[in-house]
């Protein structure tokens, strides 16, 4: 593997604390000739503060990856740490609750309730845990994705984009360890998307968040502080500040060397 270390070196967030990390993960699908090695011994750490862009090719593993290091999915065996937690010494209560405290999700499809307001969406997890929002973090979301002047409408009376940012406050609403978005532009026009992935690096650089993005997208890819490459289950390369440019690059040189080996 190679790392490409950037025209500027390290992201300052490089040696934070790590919020979520995997070690040596391997997940199978299926038994016998159906059987898929959809991950093959992937080690990452994804550290406090820093914005990682998840690439591959189709099948690579991205969501697999995503939905194990998330506790969405079991894994076939190997460790998954969110903070200090062993995710593999959790039952399934305790995974739920892990999920709801510390972790926040933003999919493709916005998965917004449609009877409840913007707001009520927002703090659905936290009435669901029974704790009260702070207040001034909440206001201090709800500012930063410009949804002020919509809290009372319903998705249904929002354009795609603001449902997006509705679910974007939703993830960082109860303050988690960690926010995964799985293609979460997938479903918008570029400049909703551009809106929805300036959103969620200024939930890294001006809340300290720490964000896991699976995209197919380089210029989505380019608001990351790094970029990894997955092909079969593996991890295969890793670009430090990517840029659009230099991520469709790799791309390309991946395509080359798959048609040439
Ligand atoms: N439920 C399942 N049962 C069997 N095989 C599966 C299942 N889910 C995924 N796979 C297989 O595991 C491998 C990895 O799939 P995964 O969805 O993680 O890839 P991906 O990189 O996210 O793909 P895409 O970019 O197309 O979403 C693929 O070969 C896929 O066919």
């Amino acid at each position: 593997m190679t790392v490409d270390q950037g025209p500027v070196g390290q992201s300052p967030a490089a040696r934070g604390p790590v919020a979520a990390s995997a070690g040596d993960l391997h997940k199978t699908y299926g038994s016998g000739e159906n059987r898929v090695r959809a991950l093959d011994g992937v080690d990452i750490a994804f550290r406090q503060g820093e914005f990682t862009a998840i690439m591959g090719p189709s099948g690579s593993g991205k969501s697999t990856l995503m939905h194990c290091v998330a506790g969405l999915d079991s894994f076939t065996s190997g460790s998954v740490r969110i903070g200090t937690t062993e995710l593999g010494r959790l039952d399934d209560r305790q995974l739920t609750e892990l999920r709801r405290d510390r972790i926040g999700f933003v999919f493709q499809a916005f998965h917004l309730l449609p009877t409840l307001t913007a707001l009520e969406n927002i703090t659905l997890p936290l009435t669901i845990a029974g704790r009260r929002p702070d207040r001034r973090w909440l206001d201090h979301v709800i500012a930063m994705v410009g949804l002020t002047g919509r809290l009372h409408h319903r998705p249904g009376e929002l354009s795609g984009g603001q449902q997006q940012r509705v679910a974007v406050a939703r993830a960082l609403a109860a303050r988690p360890s960690i926010v995964f978005a799985d293609e979460p532009t997938g479903n918008l026009d570029s400049r909703a998307g551009a809106e929805i992935l300036g959103f969620l690096r200024d939930s890294v650089r001006e809340l300290g968040q720490t964000v896991v993005m699976v995209t197919h997208d380089p210029v989505a890819a380019g608001y990351a502080d790094r970029a990894v490459f997955l092909a079969d289950g593996r991890i295969v390369d890793e670009m430090v500040r990517p840029s659009a440019e230099r991520v469709l690059d790799r791309m390309k040189d991946f395509d080359a060397r798959a048609v040439t080996v």
